[in-house]
């Protein structure tokens, strides 16, 4: 027989490479949108970051954020944490930064139509964001203070 203390280094290493990959794209994209918004619309720059861009929410962040979901909801499940105060409150945060990660999509379709319209400002302080979060995370993630 086999139970969930058995899986669960190998469900929780797969779970922090998902989130690191999650997280770096995370923090990448608004950074190249901080460019993208100073270079003229048609121009070779500002069709290569869409490039570059369409490419890393596509092959990184998309597949990673689902990945993350998966197994973090699997350990929730198999490992008993639902009715945990900690949890709750990393779920209200993920959801959060699910929402974020919705509108960096959003803004990424924006650009790649040439319509973008928000400032490089708005993408500096966007950048903050998931730095913020992540920080949170972590600490109900290990900290479990309640
Ligand atoms: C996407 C949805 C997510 C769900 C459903 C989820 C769920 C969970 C669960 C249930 C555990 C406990 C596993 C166990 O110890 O048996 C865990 C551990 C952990 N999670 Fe997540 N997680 C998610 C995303 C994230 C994100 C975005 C971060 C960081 C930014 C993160 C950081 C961590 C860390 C550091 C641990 C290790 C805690 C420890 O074992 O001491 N998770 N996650």
């Amino acid at each position: 027989m086999t139970g969930y203390a058995d899986w669960q280094p190998w469900l929780l290493s797969l779970h922090i490479i998902a989130v690191i990959a999650w997280m770096a794209g995370m923090l990448y994209l608004p950074r190249l949108f901080v460019y993208h918004a100073g270079a003229k619309p048609g121009s070779e720059l500002s069709e290569t970051f869409k490039v570059m861009e369409r490419r890393l929410l596509r092959m990184i962040i998309n597949p990673a954020m689902i990945l993350a979901w998966i197994v973090g909801l699997t350990m929730a499940t198999w490992g008993h944490y639902w009715g945990e105060g900690w949890f709750h409150a990393k779920l209200a945060l993920l959801i959060a930064l699910s929402i974020l990660h919705a509108a960096f999509a959003r803004w990424r379709r924006h650009f790649a139509q040439d319509r973008n319209l928000h400032p490089a400002k708005f993408y500096r302080m966007m950048n903050e964001v998931p730095t913020l979060f992540m920080i949170l995370i972590v600490i109900l993630a290990i900290v479990r203070p309640f």
